[in-house]
């Protein structure tokens, strides 16, 4: 996740497609890059949806149309997910470059038609990642049990491990009070910070060992819920912008919780 006011580099440090020149490539496209490159064609799929929240209402950005997709949460595994939204199997580097491009042109459409040029949303770009594998039933855990499909006659079983990996390029921080917001404007801004507040609270929960991580209160942490938990770990990066970034450099913390782990870091 990248967090910090507006104009301080979040889209930069996150988005960037850096299509004719590698070195200017993003966290989204270069961790894409990383997966891809991993993938076995026979074994392996990663598919994508790409996101975005704005007033507490999810739209895709891959189909512009849909609007209020639903949170649904497993009972059983606690695992979230997005029923409605688009996912997209991916082919190649080249395909994600075109979906993000897609999801920029959608978020810069709904930006501009809200007459401002900053993000005024929490763009999410959920990748999944499925690899089959097969292993001697005596050794799998528990957990893999729910995911197996069995062989009768045979104690090697196939199994899908899953993977998620969210990247969440959040919408500006800036104080209300500061920014002189008003109207539709100033709605908006609550939004943002009710959901920025929620977030800042989960993640105290998490630094506190907490049993109890408040992730109800607001759709973001309700989305990034099963990334707080389980073998779940989170990378918040803290965007500061050139003013700033010499006295921040000797703030960059790093905090781990109980459940998963959460790393911060400020650029
Ligand atoms: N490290 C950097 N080097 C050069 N230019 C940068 C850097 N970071 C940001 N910029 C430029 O600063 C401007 C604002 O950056 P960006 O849009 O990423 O900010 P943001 O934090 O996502 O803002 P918002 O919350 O309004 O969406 C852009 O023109 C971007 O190209």
């Amino acid at each position: 996740m990248a967090y910090g006011q507006t104009g301080t580099g979040k889209t930069y440090t996150l988005g960037r497609l850096g299509k004719d020149d590698a070195s200017e490539r993003g966290i989204m496209v270069r961790a894409l890059e990383d997966i891809i490159s991993s993938m076995s064609v026979t074994s392996d799929s990663v598919e994508v949806s790409y996101l975005q929240l704005y007033m507490e209402s999810i739209q895709d950005l891959l189909a512009p149309e849909k609007v209020n997709i639903p949170i649904n949460e497993d009972p059983k595994t606690g695992e979230v997910s997005l029923p409605g939204a688009t996912v997209v199997k991916l082919r190649d580097l080249d395909h994600l470059l075109q979906l993000l491009q897609v999801g920029e042109v959608n978020r810069h459409a709904a930006n501009t038609k809200l007459n401002t040029e900053s993000s005024r949303s929490h763009a999410i770009l959920v990748v999944y990642i499925r690899r089959s594998v097969h292993e001697i039933i005596d050794k799998i855990t528990s957990e893999e049990k729910d995911t197996r499909t069995e062989l009768p006659g045979d104690n090697h079983v196939p199994l899908v491990r899953k993977s998620k990996l969210l990247i969440v390029d959040l919408a500006g921080s800036e104080r209300i009070d500061k920014s002189g917001s008003e109207g539709p404007l100033l709605e908006e801004a609550k939004f943002i910070n009710l959901s920025l507040s929620s977030l800042g609270k989960c993640i105290n929960a998490l630094a506190e060992n907490s049993p109890h991580i408040p992730t109800r209160d607001s759709k973001l942490t309700r989305l990034l819920r099963d990334s707080f938990g389980g073998s779940a770990r989170t990378s918040l990066i803290i965007t500061v912008g050139p003013s700033a970034r010499n006295h921040a450099e000797t703030t960059s913390t790093i905090m781990f919780g109980q459940r998963g782990s959460i790393r911060i870091s400020v650029v």
